[in-house]
């Protein structure tokens, strides 16, 4: 395993949504503003204007991405449109390089990918919602979502609660009722006395 990740390990953090996760990610960010990093996308597509390849994307061809896709370096990747996206395995390991610690807001699928990639050597965070009542009167109240997408939201929320009770799935499960309690106890698992989840 290399030492970055040992140090610096990836946060995976995942949940329904509108369960609350870019809320306390958010709120985490400011309270901690250089200890976490997002890893940068692949993309195929061509850079607008002002956008820095290795900042806001590895803008690469559609060659080289098929060839990190056959070499196994992603964690998910998928087309929209006629380009495709992808998180790589080296873009995670490279946020811990520069000594923060990865968090990644992801949904189930790529959960269950990242826990195939022991390499990465990530801690795992479940954000539940307090019932799927609440979680459909938050995303209503977030107002930006249709009829369609909301339910499409819910059915998917379905899928990962129960993926959430199964053994192992995750280290943590923080049910977001009450927002600065969850936050509190969000926080302690993840800074976690200021260990970050690595061994002392
Ligand atoms: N503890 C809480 N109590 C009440 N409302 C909350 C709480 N946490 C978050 N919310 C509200 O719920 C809504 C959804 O939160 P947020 O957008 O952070 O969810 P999310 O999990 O990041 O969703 P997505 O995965 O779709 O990005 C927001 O309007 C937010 O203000």
């Amino acid at each position: 395993m290399s030492s970055a990740v040992q140090n610096f390990r990836p946060v995976v953090i995942s949940g329904p949504s509108g369960t609350g996760k870019s809320t306390l990610l958010k709120r985490l960010f400011a309270e901690y503003p250089d200890k976490f990093g997002f890893s940068v996308s692949h993309t195929t597509r061509s850079p607008r204007l002002g956008e820095i390849n290795g900042k806001d994307y590895n803008f690469v061809t559609r060659e080289s991405f098929q060839s990190l896709i056959t070499s196994n370096g992603f964690i998910e990747h998928a087309q929209f449109g006629s380009n495709l996206y992808g998180t790589s395995v080296a873009a995670i390991k490279s946020v811990a390089e520069q000594g923060r610690i990865c968090i990644l807001d992801i949904e189930m699928e790529g959960v269950k990918q990242v826990k195939r990639r022991e390499d990465l050597n990530a801690r795992f965070v479940f954000l539940a919602p307090p019932s799927m009542e609440e979680l459909e009167r938050r995303l209503r109240g977030r107002n930006t979502e249709t009829e369609e997408s909301l339910q499409q939201r819910l059915a998917q929320a379905r899928n990962e609660l129960a993926f959430s009770q199964t053994p192992g799935a995750h280290d943590k499960i923080v049910v977001n009722d009450d927002l600065d309690r969850a936050y509190g106890e969000l926080k302690e698992f993840i800074v976690d006395g200021g260990r970050f989840g690595a061994a002392q």
